[in-house]
């Protein structure tokens, strides 16, 4: 089976919750990107060494936060020797409003995917109004509004988050071959 990785950051809990759930469906280490923006050296190396990395954020005035960012700029260390090319990419978001400008933050992420030479995966589940409501296809995004606790993400969008991480982890598992 493929090794996957999800690395993230969030400030108030809402997409460590939805990773988690990313995690579970991937049966993946999960990195989450502190405060200052930073992961450790072992994280980094864990990164290295994945067949699969799944990108997370909340988004935040329309793109991804700051820390996740400067996640992003660290990562151009591997550009220069294109250490992740050929890697799986993925990616998620989580935001208060339903549209919340979250796809920007979910091309982000498919931009850093292919600068760094990655194979992204998209979101194929249909929406069934519980199942990917929010009919995103680029990659998985989840919601619920600015004054509820990750408590109150909706179970539909927690199932479409497992989903997406087994479908990410599925593809890896068939490139490695
Ligand atoms: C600085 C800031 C900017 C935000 N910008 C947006 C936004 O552009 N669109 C949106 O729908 N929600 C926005 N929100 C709401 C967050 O996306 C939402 O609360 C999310 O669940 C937070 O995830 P987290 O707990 O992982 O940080 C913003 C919140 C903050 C704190």
């Amino acid at each position: 089976m493929a090794k996957t990785v999800v690395v993230y950051h969030s400030g108030y809990g809402h997409t460590q919750r939805v990773a988690q759930f990313v995690a579970q469906g991937a049966n993946a280490q999960v990195i989450a990107i502190d405060a200052d923006g930073n992961i450790t050296e072992a994280d980094w190396a864990a990164l290295d060494a994945a067949d699969a990395i799944i990108f997370g954020s909340p988004t935040y005035m329309g793109m991804a936060s700051w820390q996740f960012k400067k996640f992003a700029d660290a990562s151009s260390k591997r550009w220069f020797t294109s250490a992740w090319k050929d890697k799986v990419a993925g990616g998620f978001t989580i935001s208060a409003s339903p549209s919340g400008d979250k796809l920007s933050t979910i091309q982000y992420f498919i931009t850093l995917a292919m600068q760094q030479g990655m194979v992204w995966v998209g979101q194929p589940a249909m929406n069934d109004g519980t199942i990917n409501r929010i009919g995103s296809n680029s990659g998985l995004m989840a919601q619920v509004g600015p004054t509820s606790p990750a408590e109150d993400i909706p179970q539909g969008d927690l199932d479409t988050a497992k989903a997406y991480g087994e479908r990410v982890a599925a593809v890896a598992t068939k490139l490695r071959g």
